[in-house]
């Protein structure tokens, strides 16, 4: 069931250095947000606020409420790595495992998830994801060699099944296709659209045309000057944003003018 995200207030810290700063905004159930910005603007530290990956790094710390439909993810008593379960993440670059199996790739969150699988029913769910992540007919004949012998754009789409597998309720994309050959990055974008009838979606990209192609809504974030928090500058359909947007600092980096 994708989830409806409510972010309230939220600014974000390392250390004593405040990297984003008084962020709200709502991400709709089954859409695909994108994040565009220049660099340094925050876009992956706000993502990362999103499933509490942010405070993995030493001095990591939020303020403000991160919802998920009802729930705080940052409420008392909730587990970071059950909200990261929850809410699944694609980094920049493919990171399978490099000496684990496709097949072990795909059922390494379920392993650790504690619950005792039959193999029949392991199966299932690993043929059902990588038909899902559209790879299934490039590596049914080789599911037991290594996941690092794939091309980059296959090792994308494995850990992207990786990530959908345990069954997250959100998905999160640092720069998904930065790594990737434009062939493959077409496979990737076909597969984010596939994927939003049953996942909310959210991606940063550098990528103007791309955050075009695939997202319903984009979110432009900005900063003021080198070394101050990067803020929301503006969230509408994408449409908008990028024919008509409200804020001239919006229609300056969308037409190229900076970042
Ligand atoms: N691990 C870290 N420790 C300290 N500061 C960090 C860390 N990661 C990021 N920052 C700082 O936080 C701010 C936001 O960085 P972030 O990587 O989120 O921006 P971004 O918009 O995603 O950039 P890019 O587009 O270049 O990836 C920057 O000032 C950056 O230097």
């Amino acid at each position: 069931m994708a989830k409806r995200i409510d972010v309230q207030g939220l600014t974000a810290y390392y250390g004593s250095h405040k990297a984003i700063e008084g962020i709200t905004l709502q991400v709709e159930p089954r859409s695909v947000t994108a994040f565009i910005g220049p660099s340094g603007c925050g876009k992956s530290t706000f993502l990362r606020t999103l499933n509490r990956m942010h405070e993995v790094t030493p001095g990591g710390r939020v303020e403000g409420r991160v919802l998920l439909d009802e729930e705080d993810l940052y409420g008392p008593g909730v587990d970071p790595v059950s909200v990261r379960r929850t809410v699944g993440m694609v980094f920049q670059r493919p990171n399978p495992f490099p000496t684990m199996s496709i097949y072990d790739n795909v059922a390494a969150g379920l392993k650790l998830n504690g619950i005792k699988y039959r193999k029949s029913e392991l199966d299932d769910i690993v043929e059902k994801n990588l038909r899902g992540a559209n790879l299934w007919n490039e590596v049914k004949d080789r599911l037991n060699k290594p996941g690092s012998g794939l091309s980059g754009g296959q090792q994308q789409r494995l850990c992207i099944a990786r990530a959908t597998a345990v069954e997250p309720e959100v998905l999160l994309m640092d720069e998904p296709c930065s790594a990737l050959d434009p062939i493959s990055t077409l496979a990737i974008e076909d597969l984010i659209d596939k994927m939003k009838a049953q996942f909310t979606i959210v991606i940063v990209t550098h990528n103007m045309q791309q955050a075009a192609r695939v997202s319903d809504r984009t979110a432009f974030f900005n900063l003021s000057a080198i070394g101050e928090p990067g803020r929301l500058i503006e969230v509408d359909g994408t449409e908008k944003i990028f024919s008509n947007p409200s804020v001239q600092a919006t229609e300056d980096y969308i037409s190229g003018r900076f970042g």
